[in-house]
C-alpha cells in the first residue's frame, strides 16, 4: 500500500498540532486560525500558539475537542529551570492542555547534562501528571546523532509524554534521519513516549514520510493523536485543498 493510501489526507489532518507562531500574531488571528481548526473535514488534534494568545484559543475552540498547546523556553531553549517552571505555571492556570517546552540544547550541547536535565524536570514537575509534555529538542542545532539520541535518552529517562523535532525558528528542522534516530530511542523503550515531527513540514508529502517512518518503527496501531503529531504552520491549507478535491 502506498503512503498516500495508508496516510490520507483526513487521517492526517487529524494527527496535526495547528500551528501559528508568529511574533506579530493577534487574538484575531488566533480566532481566525481556531475558526478554520472547526473544518468541515474533521479537527485537528490540537492548535500550537504563544502563551498570551491562550486564552483567546480557549474561548474559540469551545466545545470541541480540539486541545490548546502552547510553547515554554521557546524559541531560545534557555537553561534557567525556575523561568520553566513559571512560564508552565503561567500557561496551565491560562488554560493550557499541551505544552512544548524547547529542552536547553545548548546545556547539552557544553556536556551539562544535569543543566539541561534540571529544565526538563521543571517543567515535568509544573505539569504534573495531567498535562501533556512534548520536549523540542532542536535536533538541528544539537547536529549530531550522538547527540540527538542523548538528548533523547534525557526526555525519556524524565517522562515527557512527547520527543519533538525542532522550533521551526533555526535552519535545520525536522528531518528524517533526526526522526528516525527519535524514533529509535522510543522504540527501545516499548514506545510508550510519543512523537512530534515540526519545522519544516510544508506538504502532504513531507508529512508522510514522518507518518511511514513511525509506522515503520512502531506499528499502524501506534500512529495515533494520543502518540503521534505533526506540527506545522503551513500544512493545514495543503490539507483542505487536497481533501475539498
Ligand atoms: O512548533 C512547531 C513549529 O514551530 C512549526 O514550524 P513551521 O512554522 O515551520 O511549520
Amino acid at each position: 500500500m502506498s503512503t498516500t493510501e495508508l496516510f490520507p489526507a483526513a487521517r492526517v489532518l487529524g494527527l496535526l498540532d495547528l500551528t501559528s507562531l508568529g511574533e506579530d500574531d493577534t487574538p484575531a488571528r488566533i480566532r481566525s486560525l481556531c475558526g478554520a481548526a472547526r473544518s468541515a473535514h474533521g479537527l485537528p488534534a490540537a492548535v500550537c500558539i504563544y502563551p498570551e494568545h491562550i486564552t483567546t484559543a480557549r474561548e474559540a475552540l469551545a466545545g470541541t475537542a480540539v486541545k490548546v498547546a502552547t510553547v515554554v523556553n521557546f524559541p531560545e531553549g534557555a537553561d534557567d529551570p525556575q523561568r520553566i517552571a513559571r512560564e508552565t505555571r503561567r500557561a496551565i492556570a491560562a488554560g493550557a492542555d499541551e505544552i512544548d517546552m524547547v529542552l536547553p540544547w545548548r546545556a547539552l550541547q557544553a556536556a551539562d547534562v544535569a543543566r539541561a536535565r534540571a529544565g526538563v524536570d521543571a517543567c515535568r514537575a509544573a505539569c504534573g501528571p495531567g498535562i501533556a509534555l512534548k520536549l523540542i529538542l532542536e535536533t538541528g542545532e544539537l547536529g549530531t546523532p550522538e547527540l540527538i539520541r542523548q538528548a533523547c535518552e534525557l526526555g525519556l529517562d524524565a517522562g515527557v509524554d512527547f520527543l519533538k523535532t525542532s522550533t521551526g525558528k533555526v535552519s535545520v528542522n525536522a528531518t528524517p534521519e533526526a526522526a528516525a534516530v527519535m524514533l529509535d530511542a522510543i522504540a527501545a523503550r516499548g514506545g510508550r513516549c510519543g512523537f512530534k515531527a515540526a519545522g519544516g513540514i510544508r506538504t502532504l508529502a513531507d508529512a508522510r514520510i514522518y507518518l511511514a517512518l513511525a509506522q515503520a518503527r512502531l506499528g499502524a496501531d501506534w500512529v495515533d493523536p494520543a502518540r503521534f503529531r505533526i506540527g506545522a504552520s503551513a500544512l493545514f491549507d495543503a490539507l483542505l485543498a487536497e481533501l475539498d478535491g
